[in-house]
């Protein structure tokens, strides 16, 4: 078997003075090009997950290696370059164009002006965004969902191995949305990478993800492909937010 690009080893993080463990002895492991959707209700440790693999937050107890390399061994700056970074505030820098902010990585890693510029064009339009149109744009002159797709690209202009994405999506309308969830599972499929995305959304996470992670209060219930959760699911949590998505979906059979 391959080493798998991430792997948790009872790991743990609390909050000073919090009396609980945000993330509670979790150990799993996501084989390399896997598409992982986390799911779970507020407060039950996504974030803190996900902030734990490129080390914003530093676990108190266990280990976490990517492609068998402890993260805590390696340059945080070095490691949070290979790794992409995408959450729903999008992050962008108010005062640089669009091209600028998706050149970003590539600038601190001195590419040459040419490269910089053909990758932006590409990245853009990879995203959906016409280059041409938007290249110069501010920030602040894009809608919520261009924005995020800006963010989208800037994550992915280096290629990174692992891309970590935090409700990506949470700031657009439900149309824009899965314009945005089918460029990603293209992108996906055609880049082979490691996609680890959180979501409140039970729809989003079961169509994207090619396993589901569902969290409550800091454990990990069952992490598994969404046909064996929605078949056979492991606890009385998982099986809760299962019903609840098949009531939500009985509002439409009144009006077909
Ligand atoms: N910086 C922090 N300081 C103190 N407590 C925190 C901090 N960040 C998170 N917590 C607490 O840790 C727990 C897990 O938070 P986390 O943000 O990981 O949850 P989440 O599942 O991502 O929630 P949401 O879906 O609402 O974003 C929560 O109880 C939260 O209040």
């Amino acid at each position: 078997m391959s080493v798998p690009a991430i792997e948790f080893k009872d790991v743990s993080k609390t909050f000073d003075g919090s009396g609980y463990y945000a993330v509670d002895h979790v150990s799993f492991s996501i084989e390399e090009g896997g598409f992982i959707t986390i799911l779970g209700s507020s407060g039950c440790g996504k974030t803190t997950l996900l902030k734990m693999v490129n080390r914003l937050y530093e676990p108190d107890e266990g280990k976490i290696l990517l492609f068998g390399e402890d993260t805590s061994e390696v340059d945080v700056v070095k490691l949070r370059r290979r790794i992409g970074y995408v959450i729903q505030q999008t992050g962008l820098f108010p005062h640089m164009t669009i091209a600028d902010n998706v050149a970003t990585v590539p600038k601190l890693l001195k590419w040459d002006k040419q490269r910089i510029e053909a990758r932006v064009n590409e990245l853009l339009k990879m995203v959906g965004l016409e280059p041409e149109e938007f290249k110069k744009r501010y920030p602040s002159q894009l809608s919520g969902g261009q924005q995020q797709r800006v963010g989208l690209a800037r994550a992915l202009a280096v290629e990174p191995k692992i891309m970590l994405m935090d409700e990506p999506f949470g700031a657009v309308d439900a149309i824009t949305r899965i314009g945005l969830q089918e460029e990603l599972l293209r992108i996906h499929s055609g880049l082979k990478r490691t996609f680890l995305l959180v979501t409140h959304d039970i729809h989003e996470a079961f169509k994207l993800g090619t396993k589901v992670m569902i969290m409550n209060q800091g454990k990990i219930c069952q992490f598994d492909t969404p046909a064996n959760i929605i078949h056979d699911p492991a606890d009385e949590f998982t099986a809760a937010l299962i019903r609840s998505a098949r009531e939500q979906e009985k509002l439409w059979e009144g009006y077909v």
